[in-house]
């Protein structure tokens, strides 16, 4: 509770909550009944502008090196960014150098127009062009707030005085640049109304209107006008009203690249600059993986992933999106969250089980539907329950797409088997394991990982001859024909430590294996379901065998993986054998 406000009946009924509501107004909406923005929809990528080295870099405690920002700079490029604020080359040499070095060493390709931030003070303004000479295209990005608070507070002035500063700004950028830029400067202009969020429409078009009145937009002279929510107060649909607003009342407006500038203080971002492209905005500027002021400006890998699944161009290379997060990390000193969207390490991992069987079913559909095609699974339309995009296509793999704990089911378990072992086990063997995975999980907490799953698989279900439990170990199986045409079976094994030649004889080489068993180790073997698969294409490849079987009165599976597929089978049930006798 407010220290200033005296808990009554009456302020707890009001304020359930107890904290301090009354400090805050509810942000004006728009009246603009009429709003087109609803029904449009986004169908190619707006014009990007990274600001991740001006805004995202102002707001390091340790400001990005120049090696950094060079780092930086070379990944948007490569990226495919047309346009970059490289920085606020006023505010200091580390700035200005910066952006006198890219341009010297002529690392801007010829389609990439740089941008610098100024104030509207003189000094400022000639220095911030002072550092474009010789760039082949350029825009100074002018800004002052124009917000009632800031006009009070910040430039003590009117709305007259604080228009004032705009318009007399844009005039000394243009002088200074007919002063300082050479005819090789393809040279363009932006303006900011600062805290447009907060800014009434009224003055934030008129401000905005005489600024265009001293820059005259015309045919092949356009101005960018960048709406920024310095700070996120509404919702993103009050934030599109009032783009709809813009761009209805903005005169000149084929001549304008309306821009979008969020930031997330509400933690909308993504949505507000999604919502003012479909309000008209033409041009997003924000910084890759939210980095930026408090709470970051918009994630431009989250809006331009969002346009790719939805089948839309982005207009960025977003295919080696680790490489992409190792880079911002380096630059900015910053880690990105795990469930950072598209690119946090947990993204494309389920651990629970109704997810992961459902992801598993996925990848089995589309793998049959592409069969049934005849053509690559890259080319079937992505439908994979729970993974809104193909981790490969941004470089990731599908081995961190399924991990087990104790919230993973029978479909998980068996996915990890299936991907790292090419074991594909029926579904009533893989309830039984994932049992005893479960109890695993259960007792021991934490995630199990794929090497401790085929451990517990081949200690519960491979026989091996040197295996410390079990009553029979396997060393030889050889079959002939008896002269009834009845299979025979010769089979050597060590039974309850004795070394053993067990021979039997039936309708096929398991029966015959079943005849042995009784009257050697006396032990009742039915045989209720076989299921067999090759492990691998081509000679030499390996067989796996599955069968469920009634060992006395207990049903449970076995396994076994030979060459052979006779001998896999005798291995899966000497697997069932054992596995009853196991404590
Ligand atoms: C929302 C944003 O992100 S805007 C970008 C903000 N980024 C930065 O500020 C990073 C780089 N800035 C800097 O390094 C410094 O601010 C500098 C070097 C540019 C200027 O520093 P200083 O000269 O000390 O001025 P400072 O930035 O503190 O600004 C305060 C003065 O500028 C005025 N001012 C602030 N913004 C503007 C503006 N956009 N246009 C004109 N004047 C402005 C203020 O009213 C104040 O004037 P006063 O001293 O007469 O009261
Ligand atoms: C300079 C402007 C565009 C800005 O960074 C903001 O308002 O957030």
């Amino acid at each position: 509770m407010h220290p200033a406000t005296p808990v009554t009946a009456a302020t707890v009924r009001q304020r359930p909550s107890g904290m301090p509501v009354h400090r805050y107004t509810p942000y004006e909406s728009v009246d603009i009944p009429d709003r087109n923005w609803p029904q449009q929809r986004v169908t190619q990528a707006p014009r990007w502008l990274s600001t991740d080295l001006r805004d995202g870099n102002q707001a390091l405690i340790d400001p990005m090196s120049p090696a950094r920002k060079r780092a930086m700079f070379d990944l948007l490029v490569s990226m495919g960014f047309k346009e970059i604020e490289v920085g606020f080359p006023s505010s200091g040499q580390t700035d200005f150098d910066f952006v006198r070095s890219i341009i010297e060493e002529d690392a801007v390709p010829e389609d990439v127009t740089l941008s610098v931030l100024t104030q509207a003070r003189e000094d400022l303004i000639e220095r911030t062009v002072e550092s474009l000479r010789g760039a082949r295209s350029a825009t100074v990005h002018l800004y002052n707030a124009a917000a009632p608070v800031f006009r009070r507070v910040v430039f003590r002035g009117s709305r007259e005085d604080v228009k004032q500063i705009a318009v007399d700004g844009t005039r000394l950028v243009m002088e200074y640049a007919d002063k300082l830029l050479g005819p090789e400067t393809v040279f363009g202009y932006q303006y900011s109304p600062e805290i447009f969020t907060d800014t009434e429409l009224d003055f934030a078009l008129e401000i905005c209107e005489g600024v265009m009145d001293v820059w005259q937009p015309e045919e092949g002279r356009e101005i960018i006008l960048n709406l920024p929510a310095t700070v996120e107060r509404s919702t993103p649909s009050t934030h599109a009203d009032r783009f709809e607003w813009m761009g209805r009342h903005l005169s000149r407006r084929e001549h304008v690249c309306l821009s979008v500038h969020p930031h997330n203080d509400r933690g909308t971002a993504v949505a507000a600059a999604e919502l003012a492209l479909m309000a008209g905005a033409d041009r997003v500027e924000g910084c890759l993986f939210g980095q930026g002021e408090r709470t970051g400006n918009v994630d431009l890998v989250t809006l331009g992933m969002n346009l790719f699944s939805q089948g839309v161009d982005p207009e960025l290379d977003f295919s080696e999106i680790d490489e992409i997060r190792r880079t911002y990390e380096y630059c900015n000193q910053m880690e990105v969250h795990p469930r950072h969207p598209y690119v946090g390490d947990l993204v494309y991992t389920a651990f629970s089980g109704s997810h992961q069987d459902a992801i598993k079913k996925g990848f089995e559909a589309l793998e049959a539907t592409a069969a049934e095609r005849g053509s690559a699974v890259e080319d079937i339309t992505w439908e994979v329950p729970y993974l809104p995009i193909d981790p490969r296509d941004v470089g990731r793999s599908y081995e961190a797409v399924i991990r087990v704990n104790s919230q993973s089911g029978k479909g998980g378990v068996a996915y990890v088997l299936q991907q790292e072992h090419n074991l594909s086990l029926p579904r009533r063997m893989q309830v039984e394991f994932s049992k005893l995975i479960q109890e695993r999980s259960d007792s021991d907490g934490g995630e199990i990982t794929p090497a401790a799953i085929w451990a517990a698989f081949q200690d519960e279900y491979l026989p091996v001859p040197e295996q410390s439990w079990g009553r029979i170990a396997l060393r030889s199986a050889q079959t002939s024909t008896t002269s009834q045409g009845q299979d025979a079976l010769t089979v050597e094994a060590t039974v309850d430590g004795q070394d053993t030649v067990l021979t039997g004889a039936g309708n096929g080489p398991l029966a015959a294996f079943f005849d042995a068993l009784r009257d050697a180790v006396e032990v009742d073997v039915r045989l209720l379901d076989y299921v067999e698969h090759t492990m691998s294409e081509g000679a030499g490849a390996q067989a796996a065998a599955y069968i469920e079987c009634a060992v006395d009165d207990k049903v449970l599976w076995g396994m076994g993986i030979d060459a052979n597929i006779v001998r896999a089978s005798i291995k899966a049930v000497v697997s069932a054998v054992n596995r009853a006798a196991r404590p």
